[in-house]
């Protein structure tokens, strides 16, 4: 007897194969964090292994990006040997219906910001369970903070109504650290009415050095579903 396949899964895999789709040859690609990106990672390996697609390299928001497209044999460079991004992947904690993101559950919404900004098409992938009407229903919004600044940047957080949570490791004693060498504070707000305004607002706390609400930044979304049993990928 076969296990049933996960539905999460079937999902992530299918919009990250979406995505994969996408990138022509020739295209610097800006290659995002996660467990959605990482199949979309999986899937371009495999269409540059096949010929499908050639000439084609990568710019890696994370340690794990970089990790990842080595062992799918995607060549990387660097912001400073290149002039332009073509097209970036990357997914996202939560989505709205303006294409405003919440991301940094993988702790690495500050190198993403970078590369997803500077993308000429910026595609996200998510499943379903990530759209949201009102970005911070769900998700808290990550802040990378540098360490020394943890308690004024927390009662900072505390005095604009958020309710600030240091981001503890899992499989490590203490905070997590970022690949920048910071720390993490999560911040719930119960909902979050002016997302361009609290991006800004947040940022301008000394010793805050990104945080991770995205905004006017996502050209399109591809979304994974389950339909009749069947994976299915829309877009907003
Ligand atoms: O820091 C991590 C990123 O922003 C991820 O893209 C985000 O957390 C979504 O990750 P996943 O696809 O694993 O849900």
């Amino acid at each position: 007897m076969t296990a049933a396949a996960d539905p999460i899964k079937l999902m992530k895999q299918e919009v990250g194969k979406a995505a994969a789709a996408l990138v022509e040859s020739g295209s610097i690609v800006g290659l995002g964090t996660g467990s959605t990106t990482a199949y979309a990672i999986q899937f371009l390996g495999d269409r540059l292994k096949s010929g499908e697609i050639k000439d084609i390299v990568g710019v890696p928001t994370s340690f794990q990006a970089e990790v990842l497209s080595k062992q799918y044999g995607i060549p990387l460079t660097t912001l400073d040997a290149i002039d332009r991004i073509d097209i970036a992947i990357d997914g996202a904690d939560e989505v709205d219906p303006q294409k405003n993101l919440i991301k940094g559950g993988g702790a690495a919404h500050t190198r993403e910001k970078v590369v997803d900004y500077l993308a000429k098409r910026f595609i996200v992938v998510i499943d379903a369970g990530k759209l949201v009407d009102r970005l911070g229903s769900v998700f808290p919004v990550p802040v990378e903070v540098i360490p020394m600044a943890i308690a004024p940047v927390t009662r900072a957080i505390e005095k604009l109504g958020g309710k600030p949570e240091l981001r503890m490791g899992v499989k490590k004693a203490g905070p997590v650290i970022t690949d920048q060498g910071n720390m993490v504070i999560d911040v719930k707000f119960d909902a979050i009415g002016d997302p361009v305004n609290l991006e800004k607002t947040l940022n301008n706390i000394p010793g805050v050095l990104e945080n991770g609400i995205f905004v006017n930044c996502a050209d399109l979304v591809l979304i994974g579903e389950v339909k009749d049993g069947q994976p299915i990928v829309r877009q907003l």
